[in-house]
């Protein structure tokens, strides 16, 4: 860690702005010293390497660089929070302040190099500071008292004796207090002077943001606190052309001291009040900020009537620690936060200061914004931070590589600081006090102690002489008068307390009319969902309905498309058979008859087609259009609402603005009762207010959550009702078809079955004709057997000479004889064709007239074709019922349309007739028998 150490290139230096010396009275710079201590147990025992290069191991004024130098470090990473100041490609940097102490550094060094010359500008009238800054367990304590464990144990008794022989562990203000009466009492023993000078001290804490006097026995009782709040406030000082400004704390002890030994009984005292605690990186941290003050009035050279009051900071301020190193839990992660976030605070002025190179006290706008008030630390430290104090910081550093982090962080703060210009005033011009009065104060404080004190001794007991006796007396009234003004305010308060009860009333009024709202959007919200449930579900059933009916009608359709196809295939033969008898007129007819109905039937459904295609694109837009309307609305509905929540609650909002507003207002100034009063409206309005803030929140997503699925609900509904809506329509239409239909099919078969007449009278004429042929065969047959056994007579009795012409004559007989047989025989066939087609012609009028006696009977007969009526195919598809389909059907189709439907269903597939001959099957002809 010595010079020979230290890198010697690419060296990034820290702006440094600062060429006065330390101790000079023109403006000048805060001086900032680096004290680095040597290696702790716990850094070697966790044998952290030493990353820091100092000039020197004990100090350094000429030379005052430091480096970091962290290459010991395995992965030689880059030190990340640091600043420019980096070196990038050695990865060490390097900063410049006023002096270095190394470990060698010894405390009597330390006080003689930095504290000396800073006292003796203190002794000249000035005010001055040495504030201790940097990371827990650098030895900020320790430079500035001494090490903690002796401050505790023997640190009295080092000096009960009044020697001057220091162990080398005192620390500066021991060493201050000691030197300073050596050089006051030198001066008293030089000028013979008894009133030339008067030391005060006061010492003062600040822990979690709380002022402690640590010379105060009853600081901690609350009762007193009350009476002895400390507070800060600033007093104005015009002092030539600077305004300058001191920074005043209210009810701190200021004890009078006559000599060191008195001094370090205070200082004693006030050690064993500070808040000090073990944490894992030191054993005796200091959880607070303490400042000792020492309050010097010194005789003015130039007027002997005049006394000089100048003030020496000896600040030590509480470590900056990373709570995961410190291992600080509850309490003392408190502690650590508070720290932290006064150091941070600190930090920031520092930076806004340095940024700018000025102080406070210039004209400079920019500086009017420096965060002094953001927390306790930055406003005592005011005067020596920017201000007209001469300033010394001491940043306390560690060597080790763990560290390496807050000693980088220290740092830089310790470079900012070192750019901060102070203008320090020498007490000659403002702090200067009368002698009379200096005297006349000490010695009525004089006067009435003495006094105590012979009335003490003069009595057993404690007494007081009458004058003391009176002031108590006049001190008791003055807090009668006091407490009953207290008593006043408390009546005064009391009243505004229920004005501010009735204003919260009103706001929990407001608040119940709100939530009463909410629990009815809510009930609204609900009854929707339920009715939107319901909805849902009877969509549900009508959409299942919809589509077993749109199943069973499409089956329907291609069952009526096939059945009419195989039909007219069917009827078409028929017809083409009865143009093969020549009977042109009447098949033509029927096969015009035949193909009107067919082109009719075809023209119909084009036109179901048609219609259906219509009512999408017309009737289905202005059923939306009707929706958006209906969403609209609902829209507007939900707008009205919520402007309505927000002006209920901009209203509760002005109702506390004006309660706040109107309790600030008033002209009271117990910011205990204050704190109380924020704090109710804290707990009672801010907190109702978030809730129902939280409520509204909630209930408005849960609303619009609401009411999307609603929207969404609805226009399914709305899509899902127009769908059913335009296939009832469909349904009454292509009912009113299909009625027509059935009317027109009635009537063509109507004049089928006339004609079929027709043709039945000239088959039944043709039979008559055939059957008196058939009579006159049998006649003349008989008539030829008669002549047959004629003839047979004959040839018995006729000569033998005629046998073989008589044998052949019976030959050709007997031949004639059996074509004739066979001709009836033909014959026969002929009449049992004719019958069996005549059977199929009133067959197929029969199913088309729909005759159900008969049709029920031969539908058993059918083929596999007339199988698949929809009657069937609907009983396949439900097993469960009877007639499923249709019964889902009839509930969509108006009764007798149902009726026509089912029988048109049931009735058509007769028309198929698979019995009737085949069309290439031509009908045997009767021919006339030749005799
Ligand atoms: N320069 C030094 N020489 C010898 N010992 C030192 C030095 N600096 C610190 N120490 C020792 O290190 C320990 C911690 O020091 P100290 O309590 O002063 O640290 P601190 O910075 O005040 O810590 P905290 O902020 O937690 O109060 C003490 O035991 C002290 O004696």
């Amino acid at each position: 860690m010595s010079s020979s150490q230290r890198q010697p290139v690419s060296r990034s230096i820290s702006p440094s702005s600062s060429t006065n010396s330390i101790g000079s009275s023109s403006s000048s710079n805060i001086q900032v010293v680096v004290r680095c201590r040597g290696r702790n147990e716990k850094e070697v025992a966790a044998k952290s390497p030493i990353v820091i290069d100092l000039p020197n191991d004990r100090y350094s004024i000429i030379d005052p660089y430091i480096t970091i130098n962290p290459s010991n470090s395995p992965h030689n990473t880059s030190i990340s929070n640091s600043s420019s100041l980096l070196d990038e490609f050695n990865n060490y940097k390097t900063f410049k302040v006023d002096q270095i102490y190394g470990p060698q550094a010894d405390q009597d060094l330390v006080f003689e190099k930095v504290v000396s010359p800073l006292f003796n500008d203190f002794l000249m009238g000035y005010n001055v500071t040495v504030l201790a800054y940097g990371q827990t367990g650098t030895g900020k304590t320790y430079t500035m008292c001494g090490n903690p464990e002796e401050l505790n144990q023997n640190y009295n008794e080092e000096f009960e004796d009044g020697g001057l022989e220091f162990n080398d562990n005192v620390g500066i203000i021991p060493r201050v207090l000691v030197e300073l009466f050596k050089k006051l009492n030198r001066n008293k023993d030089f000028e013979d002077n008894d009133d030339d000078f008067l030391v005060k001290c006061s010492f003062l804490e600040l822990y979690n943001e709380d002022l402690r006097d640590l010379l105060d026995d009853d600081s901690e009782d609350n009762l007193k606190n009350l009476k002895r709040k400390l507070r800060i406030y600033e007093v104005n000082n015009e002092s030539g052309n600077t305004n300058k400004k001191s920074i005043m704390i209210q009810n701190l002890n200021e004890e009078y001291i006559n000599n060191f030994n008195q001094g370090f009984k205070i200082l004693k005292r006030g050690l064993k009040k500070r808040k000090t605690a073990s944490t894992k990186l030191n054993n005796f941290s200091s959880r607070s900020h303490t400042i000792f003050t020492i309050n010097l009035f010194k005789k003015s050279k130039v007027n002997g009537e005049l006394f000089k009051i100048s003030k020496m900071n000896l600040v030590d301020l509480a470590g900056s620690e990373n709570i995961n190193k410190s291992g600080a839990i509850n309490q003392r992660a408190k502690e650590a936060g508070s720290i932290n976030q006064s150091l941070l605070t600190l930090g920031r002025v520092i930076n806004i200061l340095s940024e700018f190179g000025g102080n406070s006290n210039t004209n400079n706008n920019n500086l009017n914004h420096i965060p002094y008030r953001e927390s306790k630390l930055t406003r005592l430290l005011q005067d020596s931070i920017g201000g007209s104090t001469k300033t010394t910081l001491i940043a306390t550093i560690s060597p080790a590589k763990i560290n390496l982090e807050e000693t980088l962080s220290t740092l830089d703060y310790a470079c900012k600081a070192k750019n901060i210009k102070n203008l320090p005033i020498n007490g000659q011009d403002s702090d200067l006090i009368m002698k009379k009065i200096l005297v006349k104060n000490l010695s009525n404080e004089l006067i009435r102690v003495n006094l105590d004190l012979q009335s003490t001794r003069s009595k057993n007991g404690i007494f007081l002489n009458e004058e003391n006796y009176h002031e108590l007396i006049e001190n008791s009234n003055n807090l009668s008068a006091n407490i009953k003004e207290i008593k006043d305010e408390n009546i005064l308060l009391k009243l505004k307390l229920k004005k501010f009860d009735a204003i919260t009333l009103n706001n929990q009024k407001s608040i119940k009319s709100l939530s009463q709202e909410i629990d009815e959007l809510k009930k609204s919200n609900n009854q929707l969902s339920l009715e939107n449930t319901q909805l849902q579900t009877r969509l549900h059933s009508n959409t299942s309905k919809l589509n077993q009916f749109n199943d069973s009608f499409s089956q329907f359709m291609n069952i009526l498309n096939e059945n009419l196809s195989l039909s007219f295939n069917s009827i078409e033969p028929i017809l083409t058979n009865f143009n093969d008898r020549k009977d042109s007129t009447t098949s033509n007819q029927l096969l015009k008859s035949f193909q009107n109905f067919k082109l009719n039937l075809i023209e119909k459904l084009t036109t179901i087609k048609l219609n259906l295609n219509e009512l999408s694109t017309t009737d289905l837009p202005s059923i939306l259009i009707e929706f958006k309307q209906l969403f609209k609305s609902l829209n507007e509905t939900f707008v009205s609402y919520a402007t309505h929540f927000e002006r209920n609650i901009t209203q509760l909002k002005q109702n506390n603005h004006q309660l706040l507003s109107y309790i600030k207002d008033s002209s009271y100034d117990r910011s205990g009762i204050d704190t109380q009063i924020e704090q109710l409206i804290k707990e009672k309005v801010s907190g109702q207010l978030s809730q129902l803030q939280h409520d509204f929140k909630t209930n408005l997503i849960s609303l619009m959550n609401d009411h999307h699925k609603s929207y969404d609900s609805f226009l399914n509904d709305s899509i899902k009702t127009i769908n059913q809506q335009v296939i009832e329509n469909e349904n009454k239409k292509l009912l009113t078809t299909s009625t027509n239909w059935f009317n027109d099919s009635i009537n063509s078969i109507n004049h089928l079955q006339e004609d079929y007449k027709l043709i039945s009278s000239k088959i039944d004429h043709r039979s008559l004709i055939e059957d008196s042929k058939i009579n006159s065969i049998i006649k003349l047959q008989d008539h030829n057997i008669q002549d047959l056994n004629k003839v047979m007579h004959l040839l018995n009795k006729d000569d033998k000479n005629h046998d073989d012409s008589i044998s052949k004559e019976i030959m050709n007989l007997t031949k004639f004889n059996n074509s004739m047989l066979l001709s009836n025989d033909n014959l026969k066939n002929v009449i049992v064709d004719v019958n069996k087609n005549l059977t199929t012609i009133k067959n197929i009028d029969k199913s088309s007239m729909g005759y159900t006696s008969t049709s029920t009977s031969t539908s058993t007969s059918r083929n596999a074709r007339s199988s698949l009526s929809p009657a069937r195919i609907t009983k396949q598809s439900s097993p469960k019922n009877s007639q499923p389909s249709n019964n889902n059907n009839q509930k969509s189709i108006s009764s007798p349309t149902k009726e026509n439907m089912k029988l048109i269903s049931s009735k058509i597939p007769k028309l198929v007739n698979t019995d009737l001959p085949p069309p290439q099957k031509k009908r045997k002809i009767l021919h006339p028998i030749n005799h």
